[in-house]
């Protein structure tokens, strides 16, 4: 029943990783959970944090699984909690922002997960494509800057 259903609604752990390339991070089409490409927005690559992970983990893993990447020297930059609950379908996460390099500057990014991502490419950070994901849009617009000063 609802009110079982919403007690079982609990805060989740998102990692996301600012891979950073000069000026440049990556950023993917996240297709929406029908596939279609035409809602897309733009994510960081990341994911769930999975039990007993580290966020360096996590951010090491969910890079690899989804473009195959290399990263190193990864750094905790900041948390958001992103209770979306009016959203149509309610979801509210705390997201971990790391930032990281690649191992191999000369390495590409794959699609690793073509239902859910509809490719990869590195975006100059003061020319960001949109839509942005809504929790990477909502640290966007508070003037954040994951480059190192
Ligand atoms: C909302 C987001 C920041 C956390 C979940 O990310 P995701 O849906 O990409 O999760 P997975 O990569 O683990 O499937
Ligand atoms: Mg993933
Ligand atoms: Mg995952
Ligand atoms: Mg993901």
């Amino acid at each position: 029943n609802p009110v079982e259903a919403a007690a079982a609604a609990v805060p989740r752990v998102g990692v996301v990783v600012y891979i950073l390339k000069g000026k440049s991070v990556l950023l993917g089409r996240r297709l929406s959970s029908s596939g279609d490409s035409s809602h897309a927005t733009f994510a960081l690559p990341g994911g769930h944090l999975e039990f007993g992970e580290s966020f360096e983990e996590c951010g090491v893993r969910e890079v690899k699984e989804e473009t195959g990447l290399d990263i190193e020297k990864t750094e905790f930059l900041t948390a958001t909690n992103n209770p979306f609950v009016n959203d149509p379908k309610p979801s509210h996460y705390v997201v971990i922002f790391m930032r990281a390099v690649l191992s191999d500057p000369l390495q590409q990014p794959q699609n690793l997960e073509p239902s859910k991502c509809g490719g990869w490419d590195w975006y100059d950070w003061d020319d960001l494509p949109s839509p942005l994901f809504w929790p990477l849009e909502k640290m966007v617009k508070s003037g954040f800057n994951p480059f190192p000063v």
